[in-house]
């Protein structure tokens, strides 16, 4: 370009007059598009993001999307959103069209000021040849600059989008917590929960309100209560997910003051939804690469799934879709059995599987993880029925707590009256467990004072 720029002013000075203003020009103009065009791209970015939103949650509720036939009703809802997506679109090739056009018409303005002047001011010495050369280096000048503007335009624009992933790193982080907790801790899982208050929101109401609660090392607990009572709260607290007043201790170390990285990777859980990758088995069970074939065979062994699967190489399709719903919950299960930690907690883990695949999970919970400290989540009485303690949960309190059997015995509790409302088999069925889970606990306390 300066090449050509000198050999024009070598040809006839004036040009670089109206080089001068016609570069003005084109700056002034881009200057006004970019600031549009950022604008207008950012618009874009944002109408588009509902669009594939709404494309992902239809394609994962299909089934349910068919089966109401509601397929209309959500056809008219990604109209509406790709509209608005489509008018942002329109305006950015709109706006891109006017730009070039208003480029292209000064650029025509250049070569014509440059013809005319050879025209108007001749003198009679221009050589032909000197006016040809001018014109065609011109047209090329301005074709050249025509494709800069574009490109750097276009760049700006498109700068909007990593503007916009950028935004993510500026997202508040959790605090990291304090230092690494020590090696082997927790090695009893020695829970203790006093003066606890949780809340969501700095401003609200609290959800868990002055918890003050025991968890003898190696106690299995199930936490009842009913819907909103705060018993996924209590887990929240323990992983510390959510601002807590109060302490929580495990094998009294303050959860509060070490690492959050340090205090969730000693804590295992199975959560109601198993989350599982669609990759090979043994990726599934160890994604970190730190156990031997050998130690994945005997933890699916624990979890009686070794019949089940046929090779580790096995691949697991996406969130596990070629597995029961107590397979799932058993190979997570077996991720637990594997990271050995000392403090097992169950959030509704059996909600979705049948009662004999719940008894299974319990049975090889108590088998497997019987050194462990296990807190289980449970809708289903059963399942804690045999529990060495119950808690009862209601808004945000600890309402009960002890033997399930002993609970049972205050007909007006809370444990009592929620057991009532099973119906009588169900009732008779429970009450049995926890009668036998009762006697063996006398039974294995008796043996260990004989012992001492
Ligand atoms: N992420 C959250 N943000 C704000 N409030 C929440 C949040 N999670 C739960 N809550 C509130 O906390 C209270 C207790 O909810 P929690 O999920 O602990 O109950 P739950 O006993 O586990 O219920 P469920 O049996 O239905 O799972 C509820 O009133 C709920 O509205």
């Amino acid at each position: 370009m300066i090449g050509i720029l000198v050999m024009i002013a070598i040809v006839n000075p004036y040009m670089m007059l109206t080089t001068l203003f016609c570069g003005s020009f084109m700056y002034i103009l881009t200057i006004i598009y970019l600031n549009t065009a950022q604008a207008i791209k950012r618009l874009e970015g944002v109408t588009r993001s509902p669009v594939f939103s709404h494309v992902s949650a239809s394609m994962a509720g299909l089934f349910t999307v068919r089966a109401c036939g509601a397929q209309d009703m959500l056809r008219a809802q990604f109209d509406d959103k790709q509209d608005v997506h489509t008018s942002a679109w329109y305006l950015t090739l709109v706006t891109n069209t006017a730009f070039s056009i208003y480029l292209s018409l000064f650029s025509a303005l250049y070569v014509l000021i440059v013809a005319y002047t050879f025209l108007l001011m001749d003198d009679g010495t221009t050589k032909s040849g000197d006016v040809g050369l001018a014109i065609s280096q011109g047209l090329i000048l301005v074709n050249m600059v025509q494709h800069g503007i574009k490109m750097t335009t276009e760049v700006v624009s498109q700068m909007i989008s990593v503007e916009r992933v950028l935004q993510f790193t500026k997202l508040p982080q959790e605090a990291a917590g304090g230092p690494p907790a020590p090696r082997d801790w927790p090695q009893r899982a020695r829970l203790v929960f006093k003066d606890l208050y949780l809340r969501y929101d700095r401003e609200a109401e609290p959800v868990l309100k002055n918890l003050n609660i025991v968890i003898e090392s190696g106690w299995k607990v199930g936490v009842v209560g009913r819907t909103g009572a705060g018993k996924s709260s209590l887990i929240s607290a323990l992983f510390r997910l959510a601002p807590i007043d109060g302490h929580v201790y495990i094998d009294d170390v303050d959860t509060g003051e070490i690492a959050l990285k340090d205090l969730r990777s000693r804590i295992s859980i199975i959560p109601q939804e198993p989350v599982l990758f669609s990759a090979s088995l043994r990726y599934n069970l160890d994604p970190f690469d730190k156990y031997s074939d050998a130690e994945i065979w005997k933890a699916l062994e624990q979890v009686e799934l070794k019949q089940s699967v046929t090779s580790l190489s096995a691949e697991v399709e996406a969130g596990g879709a070629n597995f029961s719903a107590g397979q799932r919950q058993l190979l997570c299960l077996a991720r637990a059995a594997l990271a050995r930690n000392r403090l097992l907690v169950l959030d509704e883990a059996t909600a979705n599987v049948d009662p004999n695949t719940d008894a299974l999970i319990q049975k090889s919970i108590r088998k497997h993880f019987a050194d462990c400290t296990v807190l289980t989540v449970a809708h289903r009485l059963h399942t804690v029925a045999d529990s060495d303690r119950v808690v009862v949960m209601e808004a945000g309190q600890i309402v009960e707590c002890g033997h399930p059997h002993d609970l049972l015995q205050n007909e007006n509790g809370y444990f009592a009256k929620m057991v009532n409302q099973l119906g009588s088999a169900s009732e008779q069925s429970l009450r049995e467990i926890a009668q036998k889970a009762y006697l063996q606990h006398i039974k294995y306390v008796d043996a260990d004072d004989h012992a001492q």
